[in-house]
């Protein structure tokens, strides 16, 4: 009886506070919906600005994937290489505090690389305390060979900038025991204390670093066996003989990627637009390995306008909004376009 009692008595005290609860929300919804203003008359919906920042004013650092679209590979470059030197700026390294950058080679970073280079010698940006892990490495070609990924490095980058080459790491393909060494790759990124932000680039098939189609989404860095589409894309390096390309590669795998901080994915050409759709439209897949960074929590897909022709309008047009609302409203990342369509 006495138990029945209270249960109706909180029953009673339930919905006043259920009365409660629901004046408070209606007061926060009309606190946001006045605070959110400018958001809503760029987004026109108010779900927008709760979806992407979980509510006003915005400054969450916690987002689902995002796609940064811009015009051309140029800006591109661009974007990427001031995104790198605010985030290793913001983290103020130093003799005890290094600041760890995942880096990938091929031709779509290339313009990333000198723009950092260019940076650098204006003065805005060292990598003293900064140390890189490269993606990967193929097997079985001489460290010094000009299409070795030790040598792109090398000339498109390291050899440019004040970083220490001890801290400039890159698999070796070369390597007694190749198991071995993607082990200590693995362990020396721990020792690092994990990668802050790890940049990267994707194959049409959109394999990432070489986890080619049908990689395990939760991988380590291991020895692989290249596909046909792989060695066939890679050619070009090659005096475009196939039979040069090297079959195999050392690869950090898709759970060493997924295990960074931060995913800065670079997608440039109209050749990558199938695979950018299968990313973000579709489902996480391991025949698209890239898609699985729709569940790593701090991803950015930056392309160009080329990379989305495969996207629905409906897509691009929602990230664009988003990516206007984010620049203005976070200030947190280089304004190419300039305005600040929000404020
Ligand atoms: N292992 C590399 C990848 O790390 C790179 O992302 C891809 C795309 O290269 P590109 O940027 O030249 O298209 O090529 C190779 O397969």
């Amino acid at each position: 009886m006495k138990s029945r009692m209270n249960k109706e008595m909180g029953e009673v005290g339930g919905s006043y506070r259920s009365y409660g609860l629901r004046v408070s929300r209606a007061l926060l919804l009309l606190l946001l919906s006045v605070s959110c203003w400018p958001v809503y008359a760029v987004a026109a919906a108010s779900s927008l600005c709760i979806s992407t920042c979980g509510g006003c004013p915005c400054k969450s650092d916690k987002f689902k994937m995002r796609l940064v679209i811009l015009e051309d590979s140029e800006r591109v470059a661009e974007w990427a290489a001031r995104y790198i030197i605010k985030r290793i700026n913001d983290f103020s390294p130093g003799p005890n505090k290094f600041f760890v950058l995942g880096l990938p080679t091929g031709g779509t970073p290339l313009g990333t690389y000198r723009k950092l280079v260019q940076y650098h010698k204006a003065g805005k940006i060292s990598f003293k305390y900064v140390k890189t892990f490269n993606m990967d490495e193929y097997v079985g070609i001489p460290r010094d060979h000009d299409q070795s990924y030790h040598s792109f490095m090398w000339e498109n980058f390291f050899k440019h900038i004040d970083i220490d080459p001890a801290n400039a790491h890159v698999l070796d393909g070369n390597a007694p025991n190749l198991e071995t060494e993607c082990q200590q790759y693995e362990e020396k990124i721990k020792e690092a204390g994990g990668i802050e932000l790890f940049m990267g680039g994707i194959g049409p098939d959109g394999h990432i670093a070489f986890n080619e189609p049908g990689s395990s989404l939760v991988s380590r860095t291991r020895v692989k066996t290249l596909n046909q589409e792989t060695i066939t894309a890679n050619a070009r390096f090659f005096g475009n003989d196939m039979s040069k390309v090297p079959k195999q590669a050392l690869t950090v795998g898709v759970g060493t990627v997924m295990d960074a901080r931060e995913v800065m994915v670079l997608v440039t050409g109209s050749h990558k637009a199938y695979a950018l759709h299968m990313a973000i439209e579709e489902g996480v897949n391991h025949m698209w390995t890239v898609s699985a960074f729709q569940q790593h929590p701090r991803t950015i897909m930056l392309c160009d306008e080329d990379a989305t022709l495969e996207l629905k309008v409906k897509t691009v047009k929602y990230f664009k909004t988003l990516h206007d609302i984010h620049s203005c409203l976070m200030d947190q990342e280089p304004q190419i376009s300039g305005q600040c369509i929000a404020k």
